[in-house]
């Protein structure tokens, strides 16, 4: 059975329709990458599967249960928890605080914090520290642990790679690949694709709030998913 399965998903802020008619499925322990440029919907649909933006029509299960009009806060119970676009660190609190806030949902599981600090050593230094004084790429290594300690069905994370420096997106990606390759099922939003298939089982790519490609990441054209990431329709030679 699929962790997530979304059919059909419409999304609305006021008239615009950022999100028309998507559908997915995660299954036990698969890691989709969601790509599209900026305004394709990727926000848009992670906050529809988080609950924090409900759709308009269509549905999300989780474990075959209909979760679609659940509040966000009981879908992290359930097992959704979601690694924000932008982090969300609270720079007041301390890492460990901000950490702890994760735990809230009670979810039994192997996240406890001494397992995140091991994924995530830099963290497990800076514990005492204010999250305001973390780096960029500090802060979304807090973030993911956070999430991870509801240990979720499934984890959905939002552009890890932005405005962080290569090399630190890269840092961040092993850890992701690492958390992955020990069983949880997630979904990755992406602008940049070679991060993005460091983890991915399958991409699904998005443009204009609809799916434009769907295939699994190994051998992937890349030609292809350049052409549905930016629109173009290439005709056959004539
Ligand atoms: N709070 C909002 N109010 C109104 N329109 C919004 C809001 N958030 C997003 N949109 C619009 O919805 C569409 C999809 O945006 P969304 O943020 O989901 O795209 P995205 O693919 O995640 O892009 P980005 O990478 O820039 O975050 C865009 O046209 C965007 O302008």
């Amino acid at each position: 059975m699929n962790v997530l399965e979304a059919t059909g998903l419409e999304v609305r802020y006021g008239d615009l329709l950022a999100v028309d008619g998507v559908s997915l499925t995660l299954a036990e322990g698969e890691t989709l990458a969601v790509l599209g440029a900026n305004g394709a919907g990727k926000s848009t649909l992670l906050a529809a599967l988080a609950g924090t933006h409900p759709p308009t029509s269509g549905s999300v299960l989780l474990d075959g249960e209909p979760v679609t009009r659940v509040p966000a806060y009981r879908r992290v119970r359930r097992g959704i928890a979601l690694v924000p676009e932008g982090r969300r660190i609270f720079g007041s609190l301390t890492v460990e605080e901000n950490l702890l806030m994760g735990r809230y949902p009670k979810r039994p599981g192997p996240w406890d914090l001494r397992a995140v600090y091991d994924m995530f050593p830099q963290v497990a230094e800076m514990r005492d520290r204010r999250g305001g004084v973390l780096s960029g790429g500090q802060q979304q290594a807090v973030a993911i642990g956070r999430a991870l300690l509801a240990n979720p069905r499934v984890l959905l994370l939002d552009e890890v790679s932005l405005g962080l420096a290569p090399t630190v997106v890269t840092q961040l990606y092993d850890a992701v690949r690492r958390i992955t390759a020990a069983g949880t099922t997630a979904l990755v939003v992406e602008q940049d694709l070679d991060q993005a298939l460091r983890v991915a089982d399958r991409v699904q790519c998005l443009l204009g709030g609809r799916t434009v490609l769907e295939a699994p990441a190994a051998g992937l054209d890349r030609e292809a998913v350049a052409d549905a990431y930016f629109g173009i329709t290439r005709g056959s030679p004539t």
